[in-house]
């Protein structure tokens, strides 16, 4: 298709934003990014790729520990039994902060070579498809809640209003923050601070253990700090499957995290270099550092979206249908301002919906069936589909089959002690409808079954096609193989 004479205008240059800034410059149409921090959003700047980033260091040096374990030892080690490794985190996050900020010029060289025209500066949507543009904001993401147009500008920034066929809002979120925890950004930290740390934190108190805390609490327990994970619920990763949520709360413990279960945080105060956490039944943790993982708060405030025909949710996100589609005509939104589900992956596929509905290509509406997710902790934890709570609480019908790779034999030469495979199929028809690999490189281990759930394979195509032997991948086909029903 042909979209030569449409102008795009994109608020936000993180997945959601760049991503369709990419796909409607490979339309034809004349696309504008408008970027108040850095391409690549938070995503790429101070929450995905950096604690990914981290949490590979952590596991780089967890695999020295383990050296141990299979019988390699260092003989230079200064301690006994101490394998001699310590992280100094401020070349590490010096390494980090420099990773982030070559994925983010790639990106804007990426965009660049497509034509599409890049604004520093801050946006605001008004009504009829308009945007009013003040160039050359700079903020800085760190979990305060920024002004609509900046803070750090001088008066006479220049202010703009283009015009537009389409306009996507995807500016994305920002950490939640507690008015009883307030971050200082030295010992109370949100995620988006913990960047600019030079020193181990000698006891870091994560409060929160959805993905960001769990994930986090696993990094730095694996850098080598004490770590007390506070956890609202009770166990770990309330929203993930419980079995796989259940083996690595057991294994945070058994490597020596604390971890409070039901211990919700009613608020933190410094008291010279510690903090004390005070829990709501009156309990105190006292730490060196807190970090704050208590979730995200959309970045729609003042943007001018409800006085343009946006419709908002009561927790402030953007209302959207399959097609990124608001409720003002021509206006589109994608990523974590619409609460659809905060992923890279999901922003970057409704910004991409977005420009091709917009633009008249052909297009598939959002399948959120068919996500794959992965918890980048040690052993990590990925699923797509259905879940077990689907099946449990009567939504699907299909069984499960659980295996655990204690019995599988790479999993023994590798000495892979934790974790599982699990595969639900449908009754009668079984199709793969959803699975959960919990082991380290999950992530890597999901795409079969995700495949197979997106081309609607069976258990019996699954299990029959060659595995490697010995292979992780071999547990997977013989759950499928178990999933086979016998016909009558
Ligand atoms: C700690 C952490 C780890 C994560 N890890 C993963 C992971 O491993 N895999 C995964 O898939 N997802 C992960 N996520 C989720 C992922 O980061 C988000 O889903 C993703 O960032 C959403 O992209 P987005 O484009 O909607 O928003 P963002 O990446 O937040 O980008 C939005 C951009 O909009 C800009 N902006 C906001 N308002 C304006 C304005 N008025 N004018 C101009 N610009 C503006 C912001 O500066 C920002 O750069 C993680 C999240 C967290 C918190
Ligand atoms: N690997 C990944 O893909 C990845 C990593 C991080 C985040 N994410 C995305 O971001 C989403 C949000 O995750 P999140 O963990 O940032 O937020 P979340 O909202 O899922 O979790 C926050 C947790 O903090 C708890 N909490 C809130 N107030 C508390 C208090 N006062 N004391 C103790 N606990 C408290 C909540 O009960 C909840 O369990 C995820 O669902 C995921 O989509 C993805």
């Amino acid at each position: 298709m042909n979209a030569v004479n449409k102008s795009v205008v994109v608020i936000g240059g993180g997945p959601g934003g760049y991503e369709a800034a990419l796909g409607a410059a490979q339309l034809g149409a004349e696309v504008t990014v408008i970027e108040r921090s850095g391409l690549g959003g938070a995503a790429v700047l101070t929450d995905c790729v950096p604690s990914k980033a981290l949490i590979a260091t952590a596991d780089f040096m967890d695999r020295f520990s383990a050296a141990k374990r299979i019988g390699v030892h260092f003989d230079g080690a200064q301690v006994p039994g101490d394998q001699g490794v310590t992280a100094h985190v401020a070349d590490v996050n010096a390494r980090i902060m420099e990773l982030a900020q070559a994925q983010s010029r790639d990106i804007g060289e990426r965009l660049e070579s497509v034509g599409v025209e890049v604004i520093q500066g801050a946006g605001r949507l008004l009504p009829d498809r308009r945007v009013e543009v003040v160039e050359g904001v700079h903020e800085v993401n760190s979990g305060e809640e920024p002004a609509p147009h900046g803070r750090d500008h001088d008066e006479a920034a220049a202010t703009r209003v283009l015009e537009a066929d389409l306009v996507l809002v995807a500016t994305g979120a920002r950490p939640r923050v507690m008015d009883t925890a307030v971050p200082d950004g030295e010992r109370i930290l949100t995620w988006q601070q913990i960047w600019n740390l030079t020193e181990l934190p000698e006891h870091l108190v994560v409060i929160g253990s959805g993905v960001t805390g769990a994930e986090l609490a696993h990094a730095y327990l694996g850098l080598g700090c004490a770590v007390t994970l506070i956890s609202s619920r009770d166990r770990v990763l309330p929203g993930e499957d419980a079995d796989a949520a259940n083996v690595v709360e057991e294994v945070f413990r058994r490597r020596g995290m604390t971890v409070l279960n039901r211990s919700r945080a009613a608020g933190v105060r410094r008291e010279g270099d510690t903090v004390v956490v005070t829990l709501e039944d009156g309990r105190q943790v006292e730490g060196s550092h807190a970090l704050l993982a208590v979730g995200s708060i959309p970045n729609t405030t003042d943007m001018g979206l409800e006085e343009a025909g946006v419709r908002l949710s009561r927790s402030g996100h953007i209302e959207v249908d399959r097609v990124s589609r608001t409720s003002a005509p021509g206006v589109y939104a994608a990523g974590d301002c619409t609460g659809v589900l905060p992923l890279a992956s999901v922003a970057a596929m409704q910004g991409r919906i977005a420009v091709a509905h917009a633009l008249g290509d052909a297009v598939a509406p959002l399948s959120l069936g068919k996500v794959s997710s992965n918890i980048f902790t040690d052993p990590e934890i990925a699923t797509v589909g259905v879940s077990q709570a689907d099946i449990d609480e009567g939504r699907v019908d299909a069984r499960a089959v659980m295996l655990p790779l204690t019995k599988n034999p790479r999993a023994k030469m590798q000495n892979v002690q934790d974790g599982f495979v699990k595969i639900f199929a449908r009754k009668g028809s079984q199709t793969i409808v959803g699975g959960v690999v919990v082991s380290p490189r999950a992530s890597e281990l999901i795409f079969p079954i995700a495949l197979a759930v997106a081309n609607r394979l069976n258990v019996d195509q699954f299990s029959s096609t060659f595995t490697v032997y010995p292979s992780m991948s071999g547990s997977l086909s013989e759950a499928a193989r178990q999933l086979h029903e016998i016909a009558d």
